[in-house]
């Protein structure tokens, strides 16, 4: 027998033909909910694999209500939908369903998402064990090394931060602690690099003498079970004047993770964790350091006790002076940028980077997602194998297929050879499309059908051929008002929708500005084998007064100009649009018209190319392209096609 999946629909018809589908293929129905009462009633006494669910119902909840529910209690849901607005679709996308189907569906496509929803709920279940086993044993292994109380401490939030994310954490700020150990806390500020900030700093800091910093301490809140606050109910914590108050004041954070630590010996404190993004933290987060609790204990009774392991070796502990550093992966070098939006979404590629599946680059054109894609495969198990990318907006519509999935000789007239397309080229390895948002509609169906069933046919072809390929799109486009104009499918944004990465504009992180500027100074150095050693004061705070529409090539492209230019030693002076604002549309404007133009373009070339610039009879562009030749010959001269410089390119 296979899964036990409970329906919540209000249509009769539909619920019962979708109950007809699941247990012809072998599920067993549950039960069919018309609404969110019925259903959390059906689910409290019979508890299901999987729901599938419908976002309109009787009643005042919808779907998504339930969904919440749904996921508190850690079972999996799908929804099955109409087309829905955009406020729609963000509300559902952020319960994290395991899948949506939009209706009409075919009994196919039911259970392949079912297939998939399963795939991924046994995957997500044994990566949460994975992740737990992992922890547990690193964090025994902290113990027994031999390192002084705050080497130890940095190592175990080293350890954590890939699982809970963090900009400070801190143990010791409570009143109960002993005086030697109560200062141990650390404030992110890389990948992997932390400052120690003891009470003598935080006073520093702060301006606030240690006795005003015990008494704020004694006023933080305490908790006896895990707990999590997130943005306004964080505020609201911080209401009072209190430690965790200033802390939020004097590092920006805005949602903390608190784990009250109970040692053997009697003494009770609490580790907390605290972010500068306002939703940070969640059930999972508390779920498994609910799991780590117990080795948590053992690692701070231990640095209670001095930190060093029984019978241990006593060898030097490395400096500990200014930033502590464990080092950036090889595979983010050449990611410049210290912001905490930017480590955060560097978090999220080492978390996403070995688990295989699809990601999705969201984010302003120039801020980096092609950089970051390089470095999720380059982190990833499929390393070794080939990285493939494609433009999805600089290809003819037309040919997009044919570039995709490859085509047979004599697919259509033109096609003389035979071609692998890119997914069979990056078979064992990932896909990188980009611009994904500019892929036709009617194309989109058929990369659902890839991701779904992991194979291709070649246009043309016969044969279904199996392909191994990860999948990371990137779009500068909001997805969800794509889905909602209709221009986007929802189940294709579902499917590449499992792991968004959104990489921030760099207006929202001008801290990185002087540090990239440098190392594109240098680069550029390098390249005009000049010898600039810096900027000036006014062209650093030109720079960072400037909104960046272009984001970081704009910031590339001027530096690049303006190392070109100088004559002396530093860059004094840059030259930047006058208009301050953001003008992003104008900006993705002209790339558009510059896109249709181009496309007609490419796509008159890419035939011709196809017909080795043949334009009359039969198997000629005109033929392809459906147009008189002469129509074709006009076009072309407008377009400033030459007919040699086919001849001489098809050649190359
Ligand atoms: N964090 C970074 N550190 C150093 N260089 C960077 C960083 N992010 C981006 N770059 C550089 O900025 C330029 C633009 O980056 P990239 O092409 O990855 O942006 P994109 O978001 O993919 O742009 P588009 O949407 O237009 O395709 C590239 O030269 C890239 O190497």
């Amino acid at each position: 027998m296979k899964e036990e999946i409970l329906i919540v629909e209000d249509q009769f018809v539909e619920a019962d033909y979708l109950r007809l589908m699941l247990t012809r293929a072998g599920y067993r129905v549950i039960d069919i909910a018309r609404s969110v009462n019925q259903a959390l009633l059906f689910i409290q006494q019979q508890r299901p694999d999987f729901v599938l669910l419908d976002i309109f119902l009787k009643g005042k909840q919808t779907g998504i209500d339930l969904a919440w529910q749904l996921q508190e209690q850690g079972i999996p849901f799908i929804y099955l939908s109409a087309n829905s607005s955009e406020d729609v679709l963000n509300e559902a996308k952020a319960t994290q369903p395991y899948g949506f189907l939009v209706k009409p569906f075919r009994e196919r496509d039911l259970l392949v998402t079912l297939e998939i929803a399963k795939y991924h709920h046994q995957h997500s279940l044994e990566a949460k064990y994975r992740k737990e086993a992992q922890l547990k044993t690193t964090l025994n292994n902290i113990v027994i090394e031999p390192l002084e109380s705050e080497h130890k401490f940095l190592k175990i939030i080293t350890a954590i931060q890939p699982h809970i994310p963090f900009d400070f954490a801190a143990l010791g700020f409570e009143h109960t602690l002993q005086p030697d150990v109560s200062s141990i806390s650390f404030l992110r500020v890389g990948f992997n690099q932390y400052q120690p900030i003891g009470f003598t700093e935080l006073s520093t800091i702060t301006r606030k003498t240690g006795e005003e910093l015990l008494h704020l301490q004694s006023n933080n809140v305490s908790a006896t079970n895990v707990v999590f606050y997130n943005d306004e109910v964080f505020d609201n914590i911080c209401g009072q004047t209190s430690l965790d108050k200033l802390l939020a004041n004097s590092f920006h954070l805005r949602s903390y993770l608190c784990i009250p630590i109970n040692t053997p010996g009697g003494r009770s404190f609490s580790f907390r964790l605290y972010s500068r993004r306002p939703d940070a933290y969640n059930a999972e987060h508390t779920a498994l350091s609910e799991v780590v609790r117990l080795q948590l204990t053992t690692c701070f009774e231990n640095i209670l006790q001095g930190g060093r392991a029984h019978n241990a070796v006593h060898h030097a502990p490395p400096a500990l002076s200014g930033h502590a550093a464990v080092g950036r992966p090889v595979a983010f070098e050449g990611i410049i940028g210290k912001s905490h939006l930017l480590l955060n979404a560097l978090d999220m590629v080492g978390e996403v980077a070995l688990m295989d599946t699809s990601v999705l680059i969201l984010g302003e054109s120039g801020t980096g997602k092609e950089k970051i894609a390089d470095c999720i495969h380059a982190s990833s198990n499929r390393k070794s194998g080939p990285f493939i990318k494609l433009n999805c907006a600089t290809l003819p519509s037309s040919l997009i297929e044919s570039e995709l999935f490859g085509h047979e000789k004599g697919a259509f007239t033109g096609a003389l050879e035979k071609r692998i397309g890119k997914f069979e080229k990056a078979n064992k390895g990932t896909i990188f499309l980009d611009e994904i948002g500019e892929m036709p509609v009617e194309l989109q169906v058929k990369l659902l059908r890839v991701l779904q069933e992991r194979e291709i046919e070649r246009v043309g072809g016969n044969d279904v051929i199996k392909i191994d390929v990860r999948v990371i799109a990137a779009t500068n486009k909001n997805l969800e008002k794509e889905v909602a104009e209709g221009r986007f499918r929802l189940d294709l944004y579902y499917r590449l929708n499992v792991f968004p990465i959104h990489i921030p504009a760099l207006r929202e992180r001008k801290e990185d500005i002087p540090a990239l500027a440098y190392h594109f100074m240098n680069r550029y150095n390098h390249k005009a084998g000049k010898r600039i050693s810096g900027f000036s004061d006014d062209a650093l705070k030109k720079m960072m007064m400037y909104d960046w529409p272009g984001n970081i090539r704009e910031l590339e492209n001027l530096v690049e100009r303006q190392v070109l230019l100088e004559k002396g030693p530093i860059i004094e002076d840059v030259s930047l649009p006058i208009h301050r604002g953001i003008p992003e549309a104008p900006a993705i404007d002209e790339k558009r018209m510059k896109t249709i133009h181009e496309n007609e373009r490419d796509y008159i070339v890419a035939v011709l190319k196809k017909c080795n610039g043949r334009i009359w009879g039969s198997g000629g562009a005109a033929e392809i392209l459906n147009l008189p030749p002469t129509t074709l010959t006009s076009k072309m001269k407008k377009l400033g096609i030459k007919k040699g410089y086919i001849s001489s390119e098809s050649e190359k």
